[in-house]
């Protein structure tokens, strides 16, 4: 059984608090593709990625699909409605197998008030969440479609650069995913990817996506933007 000291929010948590916890979860697998969190269904159930990989999506008026984020083992979803008792923000599927453990949003509240540490953590969780949003709105506001793919993939290969300034992205980020978070097609994925392969920028490699100079990578956005 997968240990619920794998969740951040529980990481600063001794055995005795976490065995205490373990109490109040329901543990549940979901299949590769099926849906977490169901904005219809009403819940504020708060779901702990124990294994696997989920991805949360939002839709815009015209049906297209808007990849908010994906979060793997660890993370936890769920927490908006059952902090303010509001309608789901978003939708939430499994990308592979994933194992949760889920909290009702009343035991969620007991966990959080009884140990200040989960609180903080929660807290920090949502600083990243506001800070990763006004990045999002800063981006569709002042770049066009083009420039946020190539701002997309120089954030992925800034987290990942080695000390020679290369990157690898792996696996190969997928073109849907990347337009999804972008808010822009996946044709234009497509186009902008072809168009940095074309100049060096990336390679494709079987162990994924290669950025060998992310320094030339920044240099050719911010030359696209002025
Ligand atoms: N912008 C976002 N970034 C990361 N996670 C989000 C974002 N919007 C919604 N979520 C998560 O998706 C969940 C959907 O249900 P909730 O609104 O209860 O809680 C939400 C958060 O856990």
């Amino acid at each position: 059984m997968i240990k619920l000291s794998v969740v951040g929010i529980f990481a600063d948590l001794d055995e005795d608090a976490l065995g205490d916890v373990e109490r109040h979860i329901n543990r549940k697998t979901y299949a590769a593709g099926t849906q977490i969190i169901e904005p219809e269904a009403d819940s504020s159930d708060v779901y702990l990625i124990l294994s696997g990989r989920v991805r949360i999506v939002n839709y815009s008026l015209s049906g297209r699909e808007i990849t908010l984020e994906e979060i793997g083992a660890g993370g936890c979803v769920g927490q908006l409605s059952a902090i303010d008792g509001e309608p789901r923000s978003a939708c939430v599927f499994a990308v592979s197998n994933t194992d949760v453990g889920i909290l009702s949003p009343s035991n969620f509240e007991k966990v959080v008030k009884s140990h200040p540490s989960v609180a903080w953590n929660v807290i920090t969780e949502l600083a990243r969440i506001v800070r990763t949003s006004t990045r999002r709105i800063v981006d569709v506001s002042t770049l066009g479609a083009n420039e946020r793919v190539i701002a997309e993939i120089l954030r992925r290969a800034q987290k990942v650069c080695d000390s020679d300034g290369a990157a690898i992205l792996a696996p190969v980020p997928v073109h849907s995913e990347v337009a999804g978070r972008v808010s822009t097609s996946r044709e234009t994925v497509a186009r902008v990817m072809g168009s940095l392969a074309r100049k060096g920028l990336v390679t494709k490699e079987d162990n994924g996506l290669h950025v060998p100079d992310v320094r030339r990578l920044e240099e050719f956005l911010s030359e696209s933007i002025h």
